[in-house]
């Protein structure tokens, strides 16, 4: 019999599991994929308004609108499914919007989705037929832009619902006496409000670095506080480091870990996001769904006691798109049986014991689920397990080589272009 999916969300992961699922229908049904704007793309829809759709439901891209990539399109695309060879490398958000709908069109994903719905709830269902073993089905409730509600059964669920949409917003004491204006990086469109203003953004991970370099540009005092080693290259004028933000004085002036104290119009939280999934009862599924943790998930995917629900592109500081595709293949190898998982109580020993390995070598809990060196083999790991072709070494390579351009140069590493010569070597070109 063949299986049927749901898909929830029609992001870069949503729609990878799409195109996988097409590619396989001697062994599953068409995909039902959900998804709650009317648009495919997730993250890559700019959305200049804030807060809320009309709908009441909280708008979901963080994107801004001078964003471009930082990731050179020849890493950055679905390793079967290139970007336009005539593009530069480092994309405006636009391009990568028009190339998931690209992908979309290419591999006729558009009719298996339903627009403007939405998620309500994803339930496990034991079932137990007469020739068959006893296994799980999923009750999926979601609803329509009219609200009309639907349950349906799937024989497995994609989570593609990304985790860039709800606001971690570290705890500061005082943060209420403060006078002037605070936002997330969620709620940041563009520099030009900001101008003239002093600005301490707190955090300098991608999104604090970047916004910082376009604060400045619009003639904001940046602050750019975080915990970090200082940054030894050259920042934009504008830019100065601090330490971080401890706590908001009575007074509204704000105190920073190093005992200095200073004033600011705008407190811009680039601190990232918290895990949330709505539709999902983490107690019943045996997963503790964390700000920052979800867990145990087996293969960083799957809650060992129901290897029929799939997390894709749950993993930070990775490659996306090349990490989705090969999330997916091996997923739906679990479900066409060609992997077969270890016991349910193997599943939960081999999670728990790799947690325990990082905390013991001191990784913070939230940082549990960052995989930066250690994606490579991880890809590498499912490839092999699943049968499907590795990455190609090149992809590693270019990576590694504009991480360590984007340390050096924030500024202008995005000026760079490069090309794939072979599997294993790129060039830069003029
Ligand atoms: C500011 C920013 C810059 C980035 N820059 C880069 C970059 O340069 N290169 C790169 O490779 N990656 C970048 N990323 C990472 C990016 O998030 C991933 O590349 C990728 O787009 C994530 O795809 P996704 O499908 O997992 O999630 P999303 O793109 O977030 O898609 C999730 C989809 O699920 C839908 N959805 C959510 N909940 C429900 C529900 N209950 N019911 C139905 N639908 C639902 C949403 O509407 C959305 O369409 C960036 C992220 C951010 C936030």
């Amino acid at each position: 019999m063949l299986q049927r999916v749901a898909v929830i969300g029609a992001g870069a992961a949503g729609l990878c599991v799409a195109r996988h699922i097409l590619s396989r229908l001697n062994s599953f049904a068409p995909p039902v994929v959900f998804e709650l704007t009317d648009k495919v793309g997730g993250t890559w829809c700019y959305d200049e308004r804030v807060g809320t759709y009309d709908n009441g439901l909280p708008l979901h891209s963080s994107m801004y609108r001078d964003l471009k990539t930082n990731l050179p399109k020849e890493v950055m695309m679905f390793p079967d499914y290139p970007f336009d060879p005539k593009l530069n490398s480092f994309l405006p958000h636009q391009e990568v919007q028009r190339y998931l709908e690209g992908y979309c069109q290419s591999y006729n994903i558009l009719p298996h989705i339903r627009f403007n719905t939405v998620v309500e709830s994803v339930k496990p269902v034991g079932m137990t037929t007469e020739d068959e073993e006893p296994r799980t089905t999923w009750k999926v409730t979601s609803s329509d832009s009219s609200g009309r509600q639907k349950t349906e059964t799937f024989d497995s669920v994609f989570v593609c619902s990304g985790h860039y949409s709800h606001p971690h917003i570290p705890d500061i004491p005082g943060i209420e006496n403060f006078k002037g204006k605070v936002l997330h990086s969620h709620a940041y469109r563009y520099a030009e409000p900001f101008s003239g203003q002093s600005v301490v953004v707190l955090g300098a991970k991608a999104s604090g670095l970047d916004i910082s370099i376009e604060l400045a540009k619009v003639g904001a005092q940046v602050t750019l506080s975080h915990g970090r080693p200082r940054f030894t290259f050259p920042l934009p004028p504008g830019i100065q480091q601090s330490s971080p933000v401890v706590a908001v004085n009575e007074d509204g002036s704000i105190r920073f870990q190093d005992g200095s104290v200073g004033a600011a119009d705008v407190l811009m939280f680039c601190t990232g996001y918290n895990f949330k999934y709505p539709f999902l009862d983490g107690a019943e599924l045996g997963v503790k769904i964390q700000d920052q943790l979800v867990s145990p998930l087996y293969r960083f995917m799957m809650p060992p006691a129901f290897p029929s629900l799939f997390f894709i592109g749950i993993c930070k500081m990775i490659c996306p798109f090349p990490n989705f595709n090969c999330q997916v293949q091996f997923a739906l190898a679990v479900l066409d049986s060609s992997v077969t998982l270890p016991s349910v109580a193997q599943m939960e020993d081999e999670v728990q014991r790799e947690l325990k390995e990082k905390m013991e070598q001191g990784v913070q809990q939230r940082h549990l689920l960052v995989m930066e060196q250690n994606q490579w083999e991880y890809c590498q790991t499912l490839a092999r397990i699943a049968g499907f072709p590795p990455l190609a070494p090149v992809v590693r390579s270019l990576y590694e080589e504009v991480w360590w351009q984007r340390r050096v140069h924030p500024e202008n590493y995005r000026r760079l272009n490069y090309k794939l010569i072979s599997d294993t070597q790129w060039e830069l070109i003029e």
